[in-house]
């Protein structure tokens, strides 16, 4: 099966000798939404550019298509990028700006006309397309950038931090249309952003990359159930980990007591909302003793704090309406059950 974009083994050193990616391997399908999720310097916009054509690579082959690209010229790909700062030409307009890339292909005018009516349509611009890009509001900014980028018909569409430069009101806006706009054309997306939310939010997969590695490529909801390594479980979510000795298919043992959870390693990794407070304990359960140590509840959810027999202190999600949660007082004892099935072990 043809992949709309491969990457195998992609490593990216600079000049300088910084490592930027190493080994980056990825498979995407015609019509996916991939987001790059990871700390500063990680290595998502260098990645990013190798795709476009904009970095060479040191290491490994770019399929586009089934076609090896790494070494075609930028404008040869079919890709177009769109930036956090949107790379607008100022003094030209906004059909100008749009028609860019057209006019790079040499297209002829009739035709290039068509696309680009069609697409100041779409994206509600046709008000604007005689005014100066410098003239414009964030948001029509960053409809511009996206117009420029899709007239083109790209088959994948690399977005930078595309949302950086808006305020959190429009950035929700932006993001609800872009995620219309990406199903509506079925165009591959490629999405950088170190925003979880945003990433966990729009994408159909998400690569966590931390020092120009892979971490994992997992669906949004996979991140939260099952983090294949420390650092996903550190990064993601909001996570209580508990170090222990194998002693077993599935098992650790532990300062608090025997755990067992799905996987294999020495690190067990407790998501905040798989907690349940249980005076009486259900057959199975892993039970935590501990003390309350605090307590909010806003709106259906119940945020406890909750002090470990190893004296540290948890966050725990719970539902308000749970029988008891009303009634307890900081202080008091409380016992945590957690089903083994939502508890992952991994390598410390
Ligand atoms: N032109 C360059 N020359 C040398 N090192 C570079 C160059 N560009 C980036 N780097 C380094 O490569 C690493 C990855 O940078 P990159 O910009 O890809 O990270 P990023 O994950 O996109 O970060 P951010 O979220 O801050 O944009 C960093 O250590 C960075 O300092």
């Amino acid at each position: 099966m043809l992949h709309d974009l491969e990457l195998i083994q992609v490593g990216k050193t600079y000049p300088d000798g910084t490592v930027a990616v190493s080994d980056f391997d990825l498979k995407v399908e015609k019509g996916e939404f991939v987001a790059f999720l990871g700390p500063s310097g990680c290595g998502k916009s260098t990645t990013l550019r190798m795709i476009a054509g904009f970095e060479d690579i040191t290491n490994g082959e770019i399929l586009i298509k089934g076609q090896n690209v790494s070494a075609m010229p930028p404008e040869q790909r079919p890709t177009s990028m769109i930036f956090q700062n949107y790379a607008l030409f100022p003094h030209m307009t906004v059909r100008q700006n749009v028609a860019f890339g057209l006019d790079l292909k040499k297209m002829p005018t009739w035709e290039k006309d068509d696309k680009v009516d069609r697409i100041l349509d779409m994206f509600d611009l046709n008000d604007f397309a005689d005014r100066r890009a410098d003239k414009l509001s964030g948001g029509q900014r960053q409809r511009i950038a996206l117009a420029r980028g899709l007239v083109v018909e790209p088959e994948i569409l690399l977005l930078d931090e595309p949302l950086g430069a808006l305020d959190a009101n429009l950035r929700r806006i932006i993001q609800n249309e872009l995620k219309l706009l990406q199903r509506e054309l079925g165009i591959t997306f490629i999405f950088v952003t170190h925003a979880q939310s945003e990433a966990l939010g729009l994408s159909d997969r998400v690569v966590v990359m931390s020092n120009g590695v892979v971490e994992q490529v997992s669906p949004p909801k996979e991140l939260y159930r099952r983090p294949v390594s420390r650092f996903v479980a550190d990064f993601i979510g909001s996570n209580t980990m508990i170090a222990g000795r194998s002693v077993g298919a599935g098992q650790i043992d532990t300062p608090l007591g025997l755990l067992s959870g799905q996987g294999a390693g020495d690190l067990a990794v407790i998501p905040a909302e798989a907690f349940r407070i249980t005076p009486a304990g259900t057959p199975g359960e892993i039970r935590l003793d501990g003390t309350l140590t605090g307590k909010s509840l806003v709106g259906s959810v119940g945020h406890l704090r909750v002090r470990l027999a190893d004296n540290r202190e948890i966050s725990v999600e719970t539902h308000a309406a749970t029988p008891g949660a009303q009634a307890l007082t900081p202080g008091q004892p409380i016992t945590l059950g957690v089903d083994p099935a939502a508890v992952t072990l991994i390598q410390s």
